[in-house]
């Protein structure tokens, strides 16, 4: 079974660069589903059902038997979800919300295999610095928060904005490794110590 291929089911550079940093040989097959959230649905589970889903999709797809891993990461504040921003004046909304305090960014990884389903889910807290208004617009003009979930990166010029983190620095990034790592070795994936051996 380890003999499979792993493909990762995902077009964010962001997740293909944190799965060669922990050196898991990989191929790429990104995806497109659809990312609304169904009435009543709690951040954990969509975020859960969205990674998933995208590791499903990638199995109907593909021609030939795999282990494919599907990523979704999603920020909440009081409870609500926070996609990517469509236009500024929803970026200022979202960053005015996070300005000042602590946020949940919630990050699910799912494998998918033959006969096999497996999934992890992380809850990392950030707590934001007071945002100007000035800063918030200053940050859409750079490009960086439009396709990242709650508008923002934490490894980019949004650094700045962070004052602490507790928990998985990776996961807020999009793949959180430790727990990826966890799924790969409970299935006898290689990962490079495995491969040097
Ligand atoms: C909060 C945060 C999110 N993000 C990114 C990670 C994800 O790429 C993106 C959240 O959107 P996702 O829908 O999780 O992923 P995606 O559409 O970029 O890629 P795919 O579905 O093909 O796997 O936001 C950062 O890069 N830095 C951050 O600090």
């Amino acid at each position: 079974m380890s003999a499979l291929p792993l493909i990762l089911a995902s077009a964010s550079p962001r997740r293909r660069e944190l799965l060669t940093q922990i050196g898991v040989p990989h191929q790429l097959h990104p995806v497109d589903i659809c990312e609304a959230p169904q009435a009543g649905e709690e951040a954990s589970a969509y975020t859960q059902r969205l990674a998933l889903e995208k590791a499903q999709s990638a199995q109907n797809q593909l021609t030939y038997p795999a282990w494919i891993l599907g990523s979704d990461t999603t920020v909440v504040v009081d409870g609500e979800i926070l996609g990517k921003p469509e236009n500024q004046a929803q970026h200022q909304q979202m960053l005015l919300k996070l300005s000042g305090r602590r946020h949940q960014v919630v990050t699910a990884v799912a494998l998918v295999g033959p006969d096999t389903q497996a999934l992890r889910c992380v809850i990392t807290e950030v707590e934001f610095a007071d945002l100007s208004l000035a800063q918030i617009a200053a940050y859409w003009q750079t490009g960086e928060p439009q396709d990242k979930a709650g508008g923002y990166a934490i490894q980019g010029l949004a650094s700045v904005f962070v004052k602490a983190i507790h928990g998985s620095y990776s996961a807020v990034v999009g793949l959180p490794l430790f727990e990826t790592a966890q799924l790969l070795s409970e299935y006898q994936i290689p990962m490079w110590h495995q491969a040097q051996s």
